[in-house]
């Protein structure tokens, strides 16, 4: 039933406090508090007109933010008495809504500094194919469904498959071949898309797609990576954060280093196989990491043995390097403990192939389990203020 056309001002405050419930996808704020809506114009049939401001052309969130803003009013004035008008933010209201966004501050500069309430993990292996990028994105999922606000820094270059295991995939529109979600971007600013609650940034959306589908070899430089990261960390709008995982190229090369001048404060969890042969490697990277002073947080050992039917255990890839691995770390440094041992897991190789992680999908899979009281212990840690110089100081 159409509101009373006498009320005008009401009816128009009251749509208004209605169009707080629509939520923009990509940023994760009301469209309200983003000042997205351009007006609310009761009519004299007791209806309403909406004016809302996208960010850009083209925006991906743009049918839906339209459809809901559709949904807010129409609860308010009835089926059929709302219309929306879409039009496109002026470039000086892109540019006041990003350095809204940034806290009124106009400079870019990292939010992730000592003094931010954001946890940061750099997940590290010695060797490539430990399975580091699906622990993190199935850590990362597992975080976002216990109610923390989570993001990923894909910022393995070489091998950058986060995208491939959270699903974000989409059709290149000219070749017709699958390609990573591209990010939006508003003037500086970028918006990462969002996969089961989790905010993803990765070097792969931002490579071409090669005729077969898969992302374009990038050869990077030192200086060429270190930009880049540095540009994830400050255009990347990640809104505030309780966890921030990074999923780190394998080995100790440019990136680990870069990493460490930009994040020092990160804490640094190690992933290695069962094979003892392996624990050289994967502790050299953590031990890389000490050396620009971050703190190692544990070892998780991947892959380990695979449940057979009959109760037993096959070690496909012997026993014993996480364990390892977390000795040799402690004996040299600070307690480095064994966080968890993952076992070999179909489910969890397939829910990767198929963008579907396998905490979601198969929540009762031993290797969901394992991955879920990682995500926990991390979950339940607060970012602890000791040491740390607060923003203030004594007059
Ligand atoms: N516990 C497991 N059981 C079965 N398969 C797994 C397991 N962990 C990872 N895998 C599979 O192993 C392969 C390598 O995993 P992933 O890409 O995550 O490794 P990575 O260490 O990130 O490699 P890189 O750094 O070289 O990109 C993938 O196909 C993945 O699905």
């Amino acid at each position: 039933m159409p509101a009373d056309a006498s009320t005008g001002a009401a009816l128009e405050g009251r749509v208004l406090a209605a169009l707080a419930s629509v939520i923009d996808p990509e940023i994760r704020k009301p469209i309200t508090e983003l000042d997205m809506v351009g007006g609310v114009v009761a009519r004299a049939d007791g209806g309403v007109d909406v004016g809302i401001k996208l960010t850009i052309v083209g925006c991906p969130a743009a049918d839906r933010i339209e459809r809901d803003v559709l949904a807010a009013a129409e609860a308010v004035v009835g089926p059929g008495f709302a219309s929306v008008d879409v039009t496109i933010m002026t470039r000086e209201e892109r540019t006041a809504l990003t350095e809204k966004l940034r806290g009124g501050k106009a400079k870019r500069g990292i939010p992730f500094t000592a003094e931010s309430l954001t946890r940061v993990y750099l997940v590290t292996s010695g060797k490539g194919g430990v399975g580091k990028s699906t622990l993190t994105a199935n850590l990362a999922v597992a975080l976002a469904e216990s109610g923390l606000r989570v993001g990923i820094v894909d910022a393995d270059v070489h091998g950058f498959s986060i995208p491939g295991i959270l699903g974000l995939v989409e059709t290149d529109a000219a070749t017709g071949a699958q390609r990573a979600t591209r990010p939006t971007q508003v003037g500086e600013m970028i918006l990462p898309p969002v996969a089961h609650g989790v905010k993803v940034i990765s070097i792969g959306m931002f490579v071409e797609p090669g005729a077969d589908g898969a992302g374009v070899a990038v050869a990077w430089r030192g200086p060429m990576l270190h930009r880049t990261i540095q540009q994830f960390l400050t255009d990347v709008y990640f809104g505030d954060l309780d966890v921030l995982l990074l999923d780190l190229p394998p080995g100790t090369g440019d990136v680990a280093i870069s990493i460490g001048q930009l994040l020092p404060h990160a804490e640094v969890i190690v992933v290695t196989t069962p094979q003892p042969a392996a624990a050289d490697v994967a502790e050299r990277s953590a031990l890389v990491a000490r050396q620009t002073g971050q703190h190692v947080y544990g070892v998780i050992e991947n892959m380990s043995g695979l449940p057979q039917p009959d109760g037993s255990v096959l070690e496909l890839f012997g026993s014993g390097g996480g364990a390892e691995v977390a000795r040799r770390l402690s004996s040299t440094g600070a307690e480095v403990p064994l966080l968890a041992q993952i076992p070999l897991s179909i489910a969890l190789r397939s829910g990767g192939d198929t963008g579907e992680p396998v905490v979601l999908a198969h929540p009762e899979e031993p290797a969901s389990l394992a991955i879920r009281a990682v995500a926990d212990s991390l979950a339940t840690r607060s970012r602890s203020l000791a040491g740390r110089q607060l923003p203030f100081s004594p007059r």
